[in-house]
């Protein structure tokens, strides 16, 4: 049994606030896999490394709509996997040397799955029991396999087996000829877009009428629309059965009936397959319902606004959680600002003396306020607060305004490309409830409505306020926010 003073599990945002703050406490990080957790491995960071040049190819093999006579002709999946995982990788082995060598002495890296055995005690896939006095539990998500005929769960992202999730299909050794991925929802569209532009047969089958079906309604038909316009999607459609053959696997389909009406094929066969239907908090893993802790019914570990880790409705004391394991948003912004909650608050416990002991007053909260989220998929989406359907529920007078991107000069310039900002408003308060942006960079044109929301800026004020550079996209969001109807106009 080896004893420290601090353990962290993952190495996600769980690496990040560890400063010289806790030089004098000894540490051990728990972790199992790629040092730097999902998003600089296999998430955020690579995914877009490969979105950029798919949206450059997707773009060349549409010049003619521009008058220009430009073609994509291919792309080398070799050099393009090696310059995105010569950087990630180097990243990983240099963080992972950086807390396993002398520099940090008083760090300790357990390269292993762990999991409780009691409160403040896990023991290490080789049988090592490591007590701790303060805990931080940042073990992440993990891809959501479906329970169906002909998947073999255990060879998933394996070498050969062509069934795949977002952990694997970044490195496959060469780029599929076709690939079915299965679900609707973020990984799905992102990566349905970096395959496609690059030349590969793509199939979605989603369940939903709709693509993206937990974004705002109009944005999510907006996006349907123009996707299905140039890529193959079978709306309707539940994934029922997986053959996997000879270089091929064949989905069984069946409605899903979700869809009126609709005329679903009975299989697609494709190269390789992609699933991707939702990601798990790591909580079963790591046993923590065992020994006590607070689970939700989504399998979140349950934290309070300080992220302290909750056993029988109340804080553990020194236990703190962040990101994708206990947050409502899996999202890496977010677990970052959750870390550095969680670096803040564990530091004052330190100061404060026995775990548990800091004063309320003492600690600082999570702030869960306009938080944006962001497709990076062609057409990219972005959207931050409510939908409409959320607002009018919360019961407010909202005030919405749909503006296109071609009803503005770069829209014009952009030979009347589709794009829409839509911002939904309090009449009476003049405050944004939501904004839902589909079209080209929408991830950086909606940044002005983030800000305005996180600062409470009236609407009007943000529109009137401030100069918008002419003529530029977010044109669009500046007559979107003049569009709004308030009560006393
Ligand atoms: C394909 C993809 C694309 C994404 N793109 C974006 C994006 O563009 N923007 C965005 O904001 N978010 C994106 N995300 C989400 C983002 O990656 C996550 O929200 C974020 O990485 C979560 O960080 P985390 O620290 O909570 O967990 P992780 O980074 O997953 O870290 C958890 C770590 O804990 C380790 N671990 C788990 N259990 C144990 C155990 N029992 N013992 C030892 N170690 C353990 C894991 O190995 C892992 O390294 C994407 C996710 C995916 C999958
Ligand atoms: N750009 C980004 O910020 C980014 C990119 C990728 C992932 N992420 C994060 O990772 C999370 C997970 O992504 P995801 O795309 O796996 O999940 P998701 O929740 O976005 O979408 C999952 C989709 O799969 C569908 N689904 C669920 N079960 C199914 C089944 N059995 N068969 C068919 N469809 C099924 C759901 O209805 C949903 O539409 C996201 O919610 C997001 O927070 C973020």
């Amino acid at each position: 049994m080896t004893h420290f003073d601090l353990l962290v599990i993952g190495t996600g945002s769980g690496n990040m606030f560890l400063d010289d703050r806790f030089a004098d406490l000894s540490i051990a990080i728990a972790e199992e896999w790629h040092f730097g957790g999902t998003c600089l491995n296999v998430g955020c960071i690579p995914t877009k490394m490969f979105v950029y040049p798919a949206t450059l190819a997707e773009q060349a093999g549409r010049g003619g709509r521009y008058n220009v006579d430009t073609a994509f002709s291919g792309v080398d999946w070799t050099s393009l996997q090696d310059r995105i995982f010569s950087r990630v990788d180097a990243i990983e082995a240099g963080g992972r040397a950086y807390r396993s060598g002398d520099r940090q002495p008083n760090v300790t890296v357990i390269p292993e799955h762990v999991h409780f055995t009691a409160e403040k005690t896990v023991r290490t896939a080789s049988g090592e029991e490591v007590t701790a006095d303060r805990i931080v539990i940042a073990a992440g998500a993990s891809p959501i396999l479906p329970e169906v005929p002909g998947l073999d769960a255990a060879r998933v992202d394996t070498p050969g087996y062509p069934i795949v999730t977002s952990n694997s299909i970044m490195r496959l050794p060469q780029r599929p000829a076709s690939l079915a991925i299965v679900g609707s929802g973020v990984i799905a569209m992102e990566f349905a877009h970096i395959f496609a532009s690059f030349g590969t047969e793509v199939t979605v089958i989603a369940r939903s009428p709709r693509l993206l079906r937990s974004i705002d309604g109009e944005a999510s038909a907006e996006f349907t629309r123009l996707f299905t316009a140039d890529h193959n999607v079978i709306l309707g459609a539940e994934a029922t059965s997986f053959r996997v053959g000879e270089g091929s696997v064949e989905v069984t389909l069946e409605p899903s009936g979700r869809v009126d009406e609709v005329d679903v094929p009975n299989s697609v066969t494709a190269e390789v397959v992609l699933v991707a239907i939702g990601r798990e908090p790591n909580t079963e893993g790591l046993g923590v319902a065992e020994v006590g802790y607070d689970v939700d019914s989504e399998g979140r570990l349950v934290v309070d606004e300080f992220q302290r880790v909750y056993s029988g409705a109340a804080p553990v004391p020194g236990v703190f959680a962040l990101g994708d394991i206990s947050s409502p948003f899996q999202l890496k912004h977010v677990a970052n600002h959750e870390a550095h909650v969680v670096g803040d608050n564990l530091h004052a416990d330190v100061l404060a003396g026995s775990p548990g002991s800091a004063a309320l007053d003492g600690l600082r909260r999570t702030n869960h306020h306009a938080v944006p989220a962001a497709v990076f998929t062609s057409p990219q989406v972005a959207t931050v607060g409510m939908t409409e359907d959320e607002a009018r529920a919360a019961g407010h007078d909202v005030t919405v305004k749909v503006q296109n991107f071609s009803d503005v000069a770069y829209g014009w310039a952009m030979a009347d490309d589709p794009g829409i900002v839509k911002v939904i408003a309090d009449r009476a308060t003049r405050r944004i409830l939501g904004a839902h942006i589909v079209g080209h960079e929408a991830t950086m044109v909606i940044q002005p409505l983030i800000q305005a929301m996180a600062f409470d800026q009236p609407a009007d004020e943000v529109a009137r306020g401030q100069y918008w550079i002419h003529p530029a996209l977010p044109e669009a969001v500046e007559n979107a926010l003049l569009g709004l109807d308030f009560a006393d106009r």
